[in-house]
């Protein structure tokens, strides 16, 4: 049974700009009260899922030697296929039993932001695989655009200019990921999780999840909700850029992935993040007399990186 706000994104598509503001209603009514939601209604086909279902297993099939070629834990731009347990989300419990592939907004290792070290910039990494590289690349784009069209509604429903977030989230910093959870055997330690509890780090979060379930949401009463799988959504989510960018206006919500028993689980996030440089300073509107701004302004990259730096054991030896 799923108790989160369910979203009909497609009037935003619609030329009709009459339209908008209920569904901007909508978004902002569900980042206050859950930072989390579905939307459907959107532009990703299913043939294209299907397509990128296809590849993610493809792609985790290979030996791990092959896959190692591309690790993750070799860059500083944070690009490639992560291994499991590389990752540790709450810290209080065993590494994540999940395997990933990172891929980014790409730039050549000649671009000047890259020969400048410019935090989080880079070429991507992409596996060996027939056809791989343009359906990922095409995908980024996609996700890209949606984040921005949800983005649009959330700067109206905030009364802001209505590009101000299409300013800010050119050559991002966001994140497409891939992620295969195995299935844990009975005999393994229930602390074992998928993805232990979390928040995201990022503004907003766009979750493909297959049918296997197990993503659940802490709801505001401390008890864990079932996001379960639902056919032609996305799940998404606020992350913690974000409700500093508003002042904790839109929420960003722990969630966690339990390990599957027997089956085999994919997901994709896509991690919308603005330009690297972008300042995140409370937004227009989200502060007054007494509610003044709560957090230091902090640059996306720069608040990031110290996200990562928590998460992966890698990161934090490089620092
Ligand atoms: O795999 C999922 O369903 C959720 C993954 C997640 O929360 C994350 O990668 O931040
Ligand atoms: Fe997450």
């Amino acid at each position: 049974m799923n108790a989160l706000p369910i979203i009909d994104i497609a009037p935003l598509y619609a030329d009709d700009a009459s339209a908008w503001p209920a569904v901007a209603e909508q978004i902002d009514r569900a980042c206050r009260d859950w930072g989390f939601f579905y939307i459907v209604g959107h532009p990703i086909s299913a043939e294209r899922i299907d397509a990128l279902l296809g590849a993610a297993k493809r792609f985790f099939a290979l030996p791990a030697e092959e896959k190692l070629r591309i690790d993750i834990t070799r860059t500083t731009h944070h690009r490639g296929y992560g291994a499991i347990a590389t990752e540790q989300l709450d810290p209080s419990k065993p590494s994540d039993l999940k395997e990933t592939f990172d891929m980014g907004f790409h730039m050549p290792a000649d671009h000047p932001e890259v020969l400048a070290g410019k935090p989080l910039r880079g070429p991507n990494r992409h596996p060996d695989l027939p056809g791989w590289n343009e359906l990922m690349e095409q995908h980024y784009a996609d996700m890209q655009d949606l984040a921005k069209t949800l983005l649009r509604a959330m700067a109206m429903a905030l009364d802001i200019e209505h590009a101000f977030f299409d300013a800010r989230f050119h050559e991002p910093i966001s994140v497409l990921r891939m992620i295969h959870y195995p299935p844990r055997h009975t005999a393994t330690s229930a602390e074992q999780q998928g993805a232990g509890a979390h928040t995201d780090y990022g503004c907003v979060t766009l979750l493909y999840q297959d049918d296997a379930g197990g993503l659940q949401v802490r709801a505001r009463n401390g008890e864990w909700i079932d996001a379960p799988p639902i056919a032609g959504s996305f799940v998404v989510n606020i992350g913690d850029m974000m409700a500093r960018w508003s002042n904790d206006r839109y929420t960003s919500t722990p969630h966690r992935v339990i390990s599957p028993l027997g089956v085999d689980r994919y997901s994709m996030p896509f991690f919308a993040e603005p330009h690297p440089d972008t300042l995140i300073d409370c937004l227009p509107n989200c502060s007054s007399a007494d509610n003044p701004a709560k957090y230091r302004p902090v640059t996306s990259a720069e608040y990031l990186l110290s996200r990562f730096a928590d998460t992966y054991a890698y990161r934090r030896e490089e620092a």
